[in-house]
């Protein structure tokens, strides 16, 4: 300070020295007053030089850092429940606490590529106990005074599958069946996208079954050339086996053939698939598909329904050219009017739970973009308010008995648990690992014979064992019930792949929907992207580099006539 007094009054008397632009920085932020009084005497005088001693440079960087760094600390402990728990509990979040918009959060894995930090780990608690697909559910005796609550009756569903959905306790539309259906039975094109376990097989189903059964009988042309009306896409055997059983159960009240080709099983058993005439419905994997539209075993000139389930890894590269070649064998609608009446053409339903950019070129080369309706879930891309998350960062040596503790923890409980590993070899080691414990399991991994994994699913969802090992080939779509517990042993390699893994728990139908719960064992490697998932949760905003192209249609001024406006 005694320094700068003398640098002040040589200018005030000489005005002879220059100011360095840095020094002039600094000192401008702590000492305004003298600046402005400094520039004010200077502009008529030579340039001014005031010496600064290193010593109080150096002052005023630290003290310039310090400030920098207090403002980014923000205090998110409050009373209350924690949305964010810590190992450290200064990093907490309480639930009722918002981030500003550019307040920068503090991460509990902030530190997680140092080797200190081993055995650190944060938790994302459930904010809300059902998934926010589940609307609210009013009793019966109730209905009359709620104008709220649409059954699926008041979608203009026909009254025999609304019967057929009231005996298996599905009462209620999910939020977007509520939205999807009605366009599906105006005759719109159909982009559905909305999170994991929020009954998407149900919202295409329902209206499919629907328009088929009307078809049948009031069609005259149909009885004299029978033909498939609707051909279901989907990425794997266990999810073609899984819509068919829904769809066969749906269907077999009112006579509608269901059949399934998969991958795995020869041409033989492809052709068996259609001997006995084309069926009503035919849920099929893109090979298997190809194989039988070579073999002229189906045609799909005249589908009323073209549905591609798993859009997101349908549209991948490793399908999405096998999906090209399909879809030019079917004519697509460009408007609802197009699939009406003989000579109709196909409506086109894209489901998915993430969606990939490019979907769009695909989809412009066989309708007009323009024709197709987005429906978009609003928790579509969150991380899942209603599942307990669980990050933990351990050793590699000691991820092994991290497993085994929480496996033993959900054997008491008697719940079913799914592992995830990021490659087969990993799924086969862990198996033998396991075996070595004395841990009953099952595994199943892309390198098996496709049968052989139908078969092993099967038995799980049976019950018949209560741990699966398994790759991402098990987070796509699979219905799983059962599960209480996902644990990603291997971090899964994107946001998409951990939102998918994360959604076998949680999902619609599950009765104790809140009761899930995800454990993830984290590397050094995989610290950035647990950051960008903790930050999301800390913001309550969609995981980075999920937005793609998806976006809501805008309401059109027609005679838009959803139940929900
Ligand atoms: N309206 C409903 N009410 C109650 N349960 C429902 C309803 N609709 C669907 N379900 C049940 O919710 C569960 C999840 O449905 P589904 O498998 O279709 O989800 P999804 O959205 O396709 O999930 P994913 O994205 O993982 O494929 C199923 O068991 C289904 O029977």
């Amino acid at each position: 300070m005694q320094f700068l007094r003398i640098g002040y009054n040589s200018v005030s008397t000489s005005g002879k020295h220059i100011l360095s632009r840095h020094v002039r920085d600094s000192v401008c932020s702590l000492f305004a007053f003298q600046f402005t009084t400094l520039s004010h005497m200077s502009t008529s005088a030579e340039p001014v030089v005031i010496r600064v001693p290193r010593r109080m440079q150096e002052h005023i960087e630290n003290v310039k850092q310090m400030k920098g760094k207090k403002a980014e600390k923000v205090n998110t402990v409050k009373p209350g429940k924690l949305l964010i728990m810590s190992k450290n509990s200064q990093l907490n979040q309480a639930s009722g606490y918002t981030l500003g918009k550019f307040e920068q959060p503090t991460l509990a894995s902030k530190g997680w590529k140092h080797s200190k930090s081993f055995g650190d780990y944060f938790v994302i608690n459930k904010t809300r106990d059902v998934p926010p697909c589940v609307r609210e559910a009013v009793p019966e005796e109730n209905l009359k005074t709620t104008n709220k609550t649409i059954t699926f009756k008041s979608l203009n569903l026909c009254t025999d599958i609304v019967e057929i959905l009231r005996r298996d306790n599905i009462l209620y539309p999910t939020t977007v069946q509520l939205q999807t259906i009605p366009k599906l039975l105006r005759g719109c094109n159909v982009l559905c996208a909305a999170e994991t376990g929020s009954g998407k097989t149900l919202t295409y189903l329902l209206p499919v079954i629907h328009k088929l059964k009307g078809e049948i009988g009031a069609d005259d042309f149909r009885v004299v050339a029978p033909h498939t009306g609707c051909v279901v896409l989907v990425p794997s055997r266990e999810l073609a086996e899984q819509v068919t059983s829904v769809a066969k159960a749906l269907c077999h009240p009112f006579g509608m053939k269901v059949k399934v080709v998969g991958g795995g099983r020869g041409v033989g058993n492809i052709k068996l698939a259609f001997a006995s005439g084309p069926p009503d419905i035919l849920v099929a994997t893109p090979g298997a598909l190809i194989k039988a539209l070579r073999r002229h075993c189906l045609s799909m000139t005249e589908l009323s329904f073209f549905v591609i389930d798993e859009a997101d890894t349908l549209f991948d590269p490793s399908f999405a050219d096998m999906v090209q070649t399909i879809l030019t064998h079917a004519h697509i609608a460009s408007s609802p009017s197009q699939t009406q009446g003989p000579g109709r053409k196909a409506q086109l339903v894209v489901v998915g739970a993430t969606f990939p950019g490019g979907v769009g070129d695909v989809l412009s080369q066989v309708t007009d973009l323009g024709s197709i309706v987005t429906v978009k879930s609003q928790m579509l891309h969150f991380l899942m308010p209603h599942v307990k998350q669980t990050f933990l960062k351990v050793k590699g040596e000691d991820k092994l008995l991290e497993l085994h503790q929480a496996l033993k923890a959900a054997e008491q409980g008697g719940s079913a648990v799914l592992v995830f590993c990021n490659r087969a070899s990993t799924v086969n080691w862990l198996g033998y690992m396991l075996e070595d414990f004395g841990v009953p399991h099952s595994r199943i991994q892309g390198e098996m014979p496709a049968t052989v994994r139908a078969g092993i699913f099967r038995s799980f969802q049976k019950g018949l064992v209560n741990v699966l090992i398994c790759t991402d080939i098990a987070s796509r779509g699979l219905d799983t019930q059962r599960v209480k517990l996902v644990i990603n042993y291997d971090f899964p390699e994107s946001h998409a792949d951990y939102i998918h893994r994360a959604g076998r728990v949680g999902r619609a139908g599950g009765g104790g929907g809140g009761d899930g719960a995800v454990l993830s064992v984290t590397h050094p490697w995989d610290v950035e992207l647990v950051q960008t998932i903790e930050t999301a949760a800390r913001r309550r905003s969609v995981l980075p580099g999920m937005e793609s192209a998806i976006r809501k249609s805008a309401p059109k001024p027609d005679t838009d006539k959803d139940p929900e406006r």
